[in-house]
């Protein structure tokens, strides 16, 4: 297709192109020459300019079901919402990804995406997140499509949160409350959702609403407070500040109540130094796929981010027969908000004190290096640097073999692999064999036949070099941890 040139300022509002996905939207506004040849020759200046100005529509986000009896079944929770995401660095397909992956989000929470629209900025308007003009026009989109709700690509300060809603005048929400939603209705156990609802209260805090704040503003807000702007309605917004903060102080005790008791566990696995492997990675990518190829442990799996988000833990076992533990953890997400990284810190300290991370990445996303990064910034962020790591490319049936190659080069310790089919499976198990801490203490044992509990202690938890049968018992030699090497120490055979 050929840009018109000039279009109306009609067409400009409404035509819409959602097919070609690089198109700049007739959104723009009027002082932009659009006159150029969009696939002729057009100079860096130029485009940047035109996307700057524009606010892009991406294309194929809506997930505007079709039947309808579907619509009324998700009625509950249903809300229509437009997508909105500030451009500030990298490609369009990196614009775009982001956009797909908040449209994925808001799904996940049970929204039904109508639009979404990308504008290019060098940062986020400080007052309004985008341009002012831009909100105009978004006010336009959502009247046009009916939303009731607008979903930020980003962090919004409170304050841009209540100008945008002003222009808007629909409910604005921002990525960290659309992640912290999900949390909140995927969370099962206590624990979680304890963390779940300290991580809202913390984000809830500074963004309280009441009438004392509209009071503010209409008296000219902003500037010094003071006497005059302190309406009884802000001192209900004191009250409340007060008690979620004693509320706060109270689930933080509870929480690490709870700690205590999970890491009585860990300690008691420790205790039986049951190497511990866990399985970390964005959401989505296939962990809990995964984790049930390599157990057959039967954990929900769902095309939908953040199915988990309660760590599971399984026993497992290496080809050579020694028992490890295999924990499924909660998806991470780029961006994840800061407070739920500090509410989940507990859980992915089980990562930080694995063995071994197989760290799973989807090899048919995107930008799945991407998401090797986000994660690992957050293992960083807990302090698990020192953890050996194997790089689980996995869903390699639907993977593009070119971007498996690319990955299993730059990744050192990797492997291709797929849950759903178990390519690649027994390879896996069998580096996770290599990768797990060998026992230290070399022993040289003879079990009577009464003992036999121990022999099969030590081929759990050990590794057996030979095994006979004579006619006091068996005979072993092994390489066991030192706990079990002190337990097994009266048995050593006497020298001659
Ligand atoms: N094609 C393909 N799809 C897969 C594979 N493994 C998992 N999937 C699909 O990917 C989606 C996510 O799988 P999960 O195992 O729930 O992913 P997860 O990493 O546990 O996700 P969260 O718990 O939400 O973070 C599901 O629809 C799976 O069926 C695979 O090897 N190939
Ligand atoms: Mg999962």
């Amino acid at each position: 297709m050929t840009s018109s040139s000039s279009p109306s300022q009609d067409e400009q509002s409404f035509e819409r192109t959602r097919t070609e996905s690089l198109r700049a939207d007739a959104l723009m506004e009027e002082d932009v020459a659009w006159s150029h040849e969009i696939d002729g020759e057009r100079d860096g200046a130029q485009y940047d300019r035109a996307e700057r100005a524009a606010l892009r529509r991406v294309a194929g986000l809506s997930t505007e079901l079709e039947d309808v009896t579907e619509v009324e079944y998700r009625q509950l929770r249903l809300e229509r919402v437009v997508l909105v995401g500030v451009w500030t660095s990298g490609t369009v397909q990196d614009a775009d990804n982001s956009l797909a992956e908040l449209a994925a989000l808001a799904e996940t929470a049970g929204a039904m995406v109508l639009d979404g629209v990308i504008q290019r900025r060098d940062k986020p308007d400080p007052a309004t997140y985008i341009g002012s003009g831009k909100a105009q026009e978004l006010r336009d989109i959502v009247l046009e499509s009916g939303a009731d709700t607008v979903v930020c690509d980003g962090e919004l300060s409170p304050g841009q949160l209540i100008h945008l809603e002003d222009v808007v005048k629909v409910k604005v929400v921002d990525r960290t409350a659309l992640i912290l939603d999900i949390f909140a209705q995927h969370a099962k156990s206590r624990e979680g959702k304890a963390q779940v609802a300290l991580a809202q209260m913390q984000y809830m805090l500074p963004r309280l609403r009441g009438w004392g704040q509209s009071l503010s503003r209409q008296m000219g807000g902003g500037g010094g407070g003071g006497m005059a702007t302190r309406g009884p309605g802000e001192t209900k917004i004191e009250t409340d500040r007060r008690r979620i903060r004693e509320k706060m102080a109270k689930m933080r005790r509870e929480i690490a109540e709870m700690k205590t008791g999970r890491d009585l566990k860990r300690q008691e696995r420790r205790r039986h130094k049951v190497p511990s492997v866990a399985i970390a990675g964005y959401t989505n990518a296939g962990k809990s796929s995964l984790l049930n190829r390599l157990t057959g442990a039967g954990v929900l799996v769902e095309n939908a981010l953040f199915a988990t988000l309660d760590p599971t833990v399984r026993r497992a076992e290496t080809p050579s027969g020694r028992l490890y533990t295999l924990a499924d953890t909660v998806g991470f997400v780029r961006h994840l908000p800061h407070h739920l990284v500090e509410a989940f810190r507990s859980t992915m300290e089980e990562v930080g004190e694995s063995d071994l991370i197989l760290h799973v990445v989807d090899g048919s996303h995107p930008a799945p290096e991407e998401q090797l990064a986000a994660v690992r910034e957050v293992i960083r962020d807990v302090g698990a640097v020192d953890v050996p790591e194997i790089v689980v490319v996995n869903k390699a049936d639907a993977a593009d073999p070119l971007v498996l190659q690319r990955l299993m080069r730059v990744e050192r310790h990797s492997i291709a692999v797929s849950a759903r089919t178990g390519e690649g499976i027994e390879e896996l198990l069998r580096l996770i064999d290599d990768e797990l801490p060998r026992p230290s203490v070399e022993i040289e044992v003879l079990v009577p036949y009464t003992q036999g509990g121990l022999v099969a202690r030590v081929h759990a938890e050990g590794e057996v070099v030979s095994e006979e049968h004579g006619a006091e018992g068996t005979l072993l030699k092994a390489r066991v941890h030192e706990e079990l090497a002190a337990v097994l120490a009266p048995y050593a055979p006497v020298a001659p």
